[in-house]
């Protein structure tokens, strides 16, 4: 809790110092502002109950505008200040929380619900760093408040002042249970609200509003987002109600104090002993007392469960990296000799199924290798393994002899270059979409590769060229008012455009391609293997794919099957092997051979009676 408190008072200062010292002082004058105001008022009243002279009356009335001027000021400059400063103490801490997911170099934590959970939370709280702050001020004002009003009710009546303080003591305890049980709360549901999310993002999104259209899934989403609101709104109300029923008694325990005292001290003045302006300075104080008791408790347990869920924000900054990060990193050597995988051993989980088990593979300098086997065969895990993406249970990867494992995860991947079987589209230019593959490629080397990947005339003639957004959903940043200026690219479009990506980094030491050419229609295929052919020679490379006529001329062919390379050489080898690659390859040369003549009876079954 503590550190939780050190941590967001680091924040505030690094990102909103003159803020929070400004804070800092009108909390100060807020403080005062009452405590003077029940002073003034006592004393204006003795003064007009027994006038002595004009003068002190006006006096003390000039203090009581000036003491209400400041009270009814400062909240205003007060919420500027906290809101400027929430703002960049937002900014600051968003920032560091996705510094700290960079951290996370592997894939792991985000297919891990507990951490996603957290995540989420982590990023309601960076969001509203502030409030943390807001709270303990509102502890010390409330508290200071508190402690100057009682001072003030102890020269009344010290009994009064007990009793008052004593009643503050369960109200404490009571909200600092709350706010625990609404951390918890926030904390169970936050699974629901996390699907509910994702459902909304299915509804209200772009790329699943085709299938959601056709398949009529819209109320079957929206009875999936009831159902989470349903949920969550459930553990909130039981929440909801808890607090209802405390605070509740809470209040009428607090207005029972205020009546003995009031009766107490007017009793007391009856009978001769103190003045008017007593009764007027109990009836001010003990409101004022009553009010910043509250606030007190109500803002200590505010902090305690702001506390609590920025607890989430500090756990995410400080989690552990997926994969541990080498003690002495190694340097990696420019590849000479090849990539080994020795007796890998991998599996998403303790839970999950082996997907490799031992495989052993060397991927030479120089080579173009490919990989063939069966969908779910684990082709794109080992891909994922070579980018360092999860390291392997058992067996090592070794770059030139160099474990995977001992240099900078940075520079291994610095080092390749790879399309992607699910590659991204991004919502950007289509300048920045190949960009993206070597952000420091200058607009020539773009054109360049765009014009290897075959999608240099497509991307010139689109409506400002390369600058063009390549989605409907945003507006040009030139452009607002002009709707028309994002364009959709085709599959096949999209497709040349990852491979343009890769491209810009054909001269790492690496190439990997998964499926580059799915989506392709035959033409374009077949141009895009030559290409890559052209990159691939004399460079070290992997391809994955299941069209067996673009691996042919692989210097060297693997197939994996459960979870082993089962074979490996060059085309005619395996083909004369006859094992699963020469099956597979002539089944598929048998359907682009056959001559598919379609039988009468099926096409009579399919044509239409001509009117
Ligand atoms: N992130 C993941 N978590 C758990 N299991 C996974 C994950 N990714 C893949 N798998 C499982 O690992 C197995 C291998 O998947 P992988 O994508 O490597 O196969 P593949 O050979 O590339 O298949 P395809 O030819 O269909 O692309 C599959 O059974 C899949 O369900």
């Amino acid at each position: 809790m503590m550190s939780g408190l050190v941590q967001a008072v680091s924040l505030a200062r690094r990102s909103a110092p003159a803020h929070l010292l400004g804070h800092l002082g009108l909390t100060a004058v807020s403080v005062a502002a009452p405590i003077v105001t029940v002073w003034l008022t006592k004393l204006t009243v003795d003064e007009l109950a027994t006038p002595s002279s004009w003068h002190n009356v006006w006096l003390l009335a000039v203090g009581l505008a000036v003491a209400g001027l400041l009270s009814a000021a400062g909240p205003q400059a007060s919420r500027y200040l906290v809101a400027e400063s929430n703002r960049r103490m937002a900014l600051t801490a968003k920032d560091e929380l996705f510094a700290a997911l960079e951290r996370q170099i592997g894939l792991a934590r985000f297919e891990d619900p507990p951490f996603l959970d957290r995540l989420r939370l982590a990023q309601q709280s960076a969001a509203a760093p502030g409030g943390i702050l807001e709270s303990v001020l509102g502890v010390g004002r409330n508290v200071l408040t508190g402690l100057g009003l009682l001072g003030t009710l102890t020269v009344i009546s010290p009994l009064v002042t007990v009793v008052v303080l004593a009643s503050g003591l369960p109200m404490l305890l009571v909200e600092l249970r709350l706010s625990r049980r609404r951390a918890r709360t926030m904390q169970d549901i936050s699974p629901a609200q996390r699907r509910e999310i994702f459902y909304q993002e299915l509804l209200g999104g772009g790329s699943a509003a085709k299938e959601v259209r056709l398949l009529g899934l819209g109320g079957f989403l929206r009875g999936r987002i009831r159902a989470e609101l349903r949920l969550a709104n459930a553990g909130q109300r039981a929440m909801d109600w808890r607090e209802f029923v405390m605070q509740s008694v809470l209040v009428v325990m607090s207005a029972v104090v205020s009546g003995f005292g009031l009766i107490w001290v007017i009793v007391m003045v009856a009978g001769g002993q103190g003045t008017v302006g007593d009764v007027a300075l109990l009836i001010g104080a003990l409101a004022g007392v009553h009010g910043a008791l509250a606030g007190a408790v109500s803002a200590t347990a505010g902090t305690h469960f702001q506390l609590l869920t920025f607890g989430h924000y500090m756990a995410v900054l400080r989690a552990e990296p997926d994969l541990a990060q080498p003690a002495a990193p190694r340097r990696l050597p420019e590849l000479r000799r090849g990539i080994e995988l020795r007796d890998v051993w991998f599996r998403y989980s303790d839970e999950h199924p082996w997907i490799l088990r031992g495989v052993d593979l060397f991927i030479p300098h120089g080579c173009s290798v490919a990989l063939v086997g069966l969908n779910g065969s684990g082709k794109s895990t080992l891909v994922k393994l070579l980018c360092r993406l999860y390291d392997p249970v058992r067996g090592s990867i070794l770059w030139d002899g160099v474990d995977l494992r001992d240099v900078p995860v940075t520079e291994l991947r610095t080092r390749i270059g790879a399309v992607f079987q699910d590659f991204m589209n991004y919502d950007f230019s289509a300048a920045d979409n190949i960009a993206v593959g070597d952000l420091s490629a200058a607009p020539p080397r773009i054109e360049d590769a765009a014009r290897r990947a075959g999608v240099h005339e497509t991307l010139r003639d689109l409506p400002q060229g390369y600058d063009t957004l390549l989605t409907r959903m945003f507006f040009g940043l030139a452009d607002r008012d002009d709707e028309s200026t994002g364009v959709v690219l085709s599959g096949g479009q999209w497709q040349r455009i990852a491979i343009a990506r890769a491209f810009l980094r054909a001269d790492r030491d690496l190439m990997i391609l998964d499926e580059p050419s799915a989506g392709l229609d035959a033409e374009a295929e077949h141009d895009v293997h030559s290409r890559l052919r052209e990159i691939r020679s004399g460079r070290t490379s992997l391809l994955i794919s299941h069209r067996l006529g673009a691996v042919r001329d692989a210097d060297l062919i693997v197939v994996l099957a459960d979870g082993l390379i089962t074979e490996s050489g060059r085309h005619a080898d395996l083909m004369a092997v006859g094992g699963t690659y020469s099956r597979l390859f002539d089944l598929q040369a048998s359907g682009y051979l056959a001559e598919t003549v379609p039988d009468q009876a099926s096409v009579a079954g399919l044509s239409r009676p001509v009117s």
